[in-house]
């Protein structure tokens, strides 16, 4: 694990921003589309809204979210919302949006249809996680019910995930397709994180899913 710290959060945002659209502008010189996979929560706002500004070929884009909580479009704690009102703005309007919910009742009826959208993004191009402070990330959530699918090999790309410390169900793109990224960064703001990121490191990622994404990533980390 890399860890890249900042001083402070505007400087962090900066930091990963200009990291992240030099990724993609490298991805575009040798890929007719980057795939570009990105975290949702409360943290990647301001990051989203700075690279929304720069000027590469977002018509060759696609981005999507490593998870959606299964709510519908405009509700606060819609990720896809985050994501139309920060990123997909100004310049990065262009991109294309590879949706993770719709209007199904449940993921489980859901996800059927969302699965084919995501054909020809695998590898992704482009990782940014993020992590709650019970380990979690994307929606892989210690004790989910359907954490052991969403780990393994075997799994689909998208598993429906229901946890204790999940407000609502959610989908979450695999550990599979998620650590074959070609590149990762992970984002975590405050001594908390900072503090269950290193308990983390030293556990199996069944309890801290989270450590399955460490060995190749930079975390980016500011107080
Ligand atoms: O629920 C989620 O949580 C994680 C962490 O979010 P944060 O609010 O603590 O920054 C996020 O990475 C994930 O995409 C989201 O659905």
């Amino acid at each position: 694990m890399d860890l890249q710290e900042y001083a402070d959060r505007e400087m962090l945002a900066m930091g990963l921003a200009d990291r992240l659209a030099s990724a993609l502008k490298n991805s575009l010189m040798v890929h007719d589309h980057a795939s570009f996979c990105v975290s949702g929560g409360s943290s990647p706002g301001p990051i989203f809204e700075i690279l929304s500004g720069v000027d590469l070929d977002w018509s060759r884009v696609h981005v999507f979210l490593n998870d959606e909580r299964w709510v519908p479009e405009g509700h606060p704690r819609s990720n896809t919302t985050l994501l139309k009102t920060t990123l997909l703005t100004g310049q990065a309007a262009k991109a294309t949006l590879v949706p993770m919910v719709n209007d199904a009742a449940t993921p489980e009826d859901g996800i059927p249809a969302l699965e084919p959208g995501f054909e020809g993004e695998f590898p992704i191009s482009l990782l940014l996680l993020g992590m709650g402070p019970d380990m979690h990330t994307a929606s892989l959530f210690p004790g989910a019910d359907k954490l052991a699918l969403a780990m393994s090999n075997a799994a689909p790309i998208l598993v429906p995930m229901r946890a204790e410390g999940a407000e609502e169900p959610r989908v979450t793109l695999s550990r599979r397709v998620l650590s074959e990224a070609m590149e990762t960064h992970i984002l975590i703001m405050g001594d908390e994180k900072r503090a269950v990121l290193e308990r983390a490191r030293k556990l199996d990622p069944m309890t801290a899913p989270i450590a399955a994404f460490l060995k190749d990533a930079t975390v980016h980390w500011a107080p």
